[in-house]
């Protein structure tokens, strides 16, 4: 799915308008019957609740109005409150105008806001996607008002105060909402962990924008679903035998840190890798061969921690991180492994966090290279963002000096490229927020590239079937009961849903 910009938006909405010969209020009556069929299931099992709707001057009011009416004429008890305006939108006006008198519409008084019970539901139909300055005056009394209420709160669209692809000012006032419905696509806003306590849970509803244009319109960030994944992830064919799938080399583990070389693995041979080698400190030997039997271990030097590059020959890929430690030994083999690797390279936890702190290696990196870190390791390999925004700005620079991927580890874990295009990844829950999940995500990049996959390809279905293994596993167990080994034994399953069959 694309993620659009507030102006690429206005102009879709307007190219919907056009394209299929519709006036833009009958578009607001598609945005308001979306917004209210969802509000109406909701409310199935509390029907006596009353739903009060606080409706700004423009189109987002607009929604609201046609929202109020359409509750009422579905027999529920609505109330709308206007908020005080100089000018009010051609849309607004038409929806008020055809608000059934029976519906107690009501101008807002900032000093006199009205007293809500628990019990009632508020609609912020303030401001969404038009919202060009910080709110001020009653706009923002009446955001401090809905945040302070115990009732919860529905945004239409966007939560009133929240721009939708910037950062609004500190301390500017934006609702809390509990809910956000918003129409067709994503926002930037939404999948950034600053914007949590603003966005709550969000769902989008379709109306019908036109997807021709959506088609043609050029966008810098994506969200990965299913569609975009569609035929990247080959079958395996009939005739393969292990050699097909590619051979991977895995270097991890340190003293007391084996286990995150064995999840790695664990997960590398849960995602189609054919061969695997693991390569770890002499004391992780025994438990390699015994956790991960199908791989072949490989004992180094080094007792307690990696000290000697392998030789490299005969690798499809060849993967560095996990429980890797941070010895001067050891950033010598990342040295020369960077200086020498013959085969597509992926980057993980200690080996990043050894090029954060010797941050000249960074010329080394081959192209392509597939780095995988979570936020504080992005951060000792560039600088630290003063926020989410910023922090993407820093990913799209690394990517593009570096001509390699980022793969931004978090809850809508971001893919950033040497062209500048970001995916969000969709899939994923807060129960894979334990030890050892990103070490099996590096096992999954690792037996893709293995397979031969190119490094986007394998970037974002790593990440997406990581995020899909975990919800798998969540199913079961609960999120609070996932580990990292449950995650890598839902692999498979979360894999085959993204294989494209033999085409007929
Ligand atoms: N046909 C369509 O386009 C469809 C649109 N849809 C709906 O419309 C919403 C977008 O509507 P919108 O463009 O009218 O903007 P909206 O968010 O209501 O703001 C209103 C106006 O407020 C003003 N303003 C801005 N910031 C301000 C501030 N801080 N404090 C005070 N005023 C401020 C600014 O006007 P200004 O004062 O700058 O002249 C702005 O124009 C979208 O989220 C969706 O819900 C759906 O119905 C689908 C069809
Ligand atoms: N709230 C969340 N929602 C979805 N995915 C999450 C969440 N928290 C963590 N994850 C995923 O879990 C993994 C954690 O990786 P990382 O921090 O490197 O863990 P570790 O170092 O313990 O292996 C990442 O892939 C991240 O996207
Ligand atoms: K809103």
């Amino acid at each position: 799915m694309k993620i659009l910009s507030a102006a690429q938006i206005r102009a879709l909405d307007q190219a919907t308008i056009q394209a299929e010969g519709i006036t833009s209020v009958e578009l607001m009556e598609r945005a308001a019957a979306a917004f209210t069929e969802w509000l109406l299931e909701k409310l199935a099992a509390h029907p006596q609740r009353e739903v009060h709707v606080f409706c700004g001057p423009g189109n987002n009011g607009g929604d609201g109005l046609a929202a109020a009416r359409l509750l009422h004429l579905a027999g529920q008890a609505v109330r709308v409150w206007l908020l005080p305006a100089a000018r009010h939108s051609a849309d607004f006006t038409a929806n008020h105008q055809r608000l059934p008198s029976e519906v107690p519409c009501i101008e807002l008084d900032a000093y006199q806001l009205p007293e809500l019970s628990s019990s009632a539901v508020l609609v912020d139909a303030l401001f969404g996607t038009g919202l060009n300055r910080p709110l001020t005056g009653v706009a923002a009394a009446v955001v401090h008002y809905l945040n302070n209420s115990s009732a919860p709160v529905v945004a239409v669209d966007m939560p009133s105060g929240l721009l939708t692809d910037a950062p609004q000012p500190k301390s500017s006032p934006v609702v809390c909402a509990h809910y956000t419905i918003s129409f067709e696509l994503p926002k930037l806003a939404f999948l950034l962990p600053q914007n949590a306590d603003y966005v709550g849970q969000w769902e989008l509803v379709s109306i019908g924008l036109n997807t021709t244009v959506i088609h043609k319109t050029p966008v810098d960030n994506y969200y990965t679903d299913l569609k975009l994944l569609t035929n990247r992830l080959p079958a395996r064919q009939r005739f393969a035998h292990k050699g097909t799938y590619g051979h991977a080399l895995l270097l991890g583990g340190s003293y007391g840190k084996i286990g995150a070389a064995v999840l790695a693995a664990q997960a590398c041979l849960h995602s189609g890798v054919g061969l695997l080698t693991l390569a770890v400190p002499a004391v992780g030997y025994t438990v390699a061969q015994t956790a991960v039997p199908e791989a072949m271990a490989l004992p180094d030097v080094g007792q307690d921690y990696i000290g000697e590059l392998p030789n490299l020959k005969g690798y499809s890929v060849v993967a560095i991180g996990p429980g890797l430690g941070q010895q001067p030994d050891t950033l010598r083999v990342l040295e020369q492994l960077l200086r020498t690797c013959p085969a597509p390279l992926v980057l993980d936890a200690d080996a990043l966090n050894l090029l954060g702190s010797n941050r000249h290696l960074l010329a080394l990196l081959p192209p392509d290279t597939i780095l995988t870190p979570h936020p504080k390791e992005f951060e000792r390999l560039t600088q630290p963002a003063h926020d989410d925004y910023h922090r993407l700005e820093l990913l799209r620079a690394f990517c593009a000096r570096h001509r390699c991927y980022v793969v931004l580890k978090g809850a809508y874990t971001c893919i950033g490229t040497p062209t500048g295009t970001l995916y969000f990844n969709s899939t994923g829950n807060p129960g894979m927020a334990t030890g050892g999940s990103g070490d099996v995500l590096t096992g999954v990049v690792a037996a893709l590239c293995a397979q031969g996959l190119a490094p986007l390809d394998a970037a974002l279905l790593a990440v997406y079937a990581h995020g899909r293994a975990g919800d798998l596993g969540a199913q079961q167990i609960g999120q609070m009961g996932l580990t990292a080994g449950i995650i890598a034994a839902h692999l498979g399953p979360a894999l085959e849903e993204l294989t494209t069959p033999p085409t007929f």
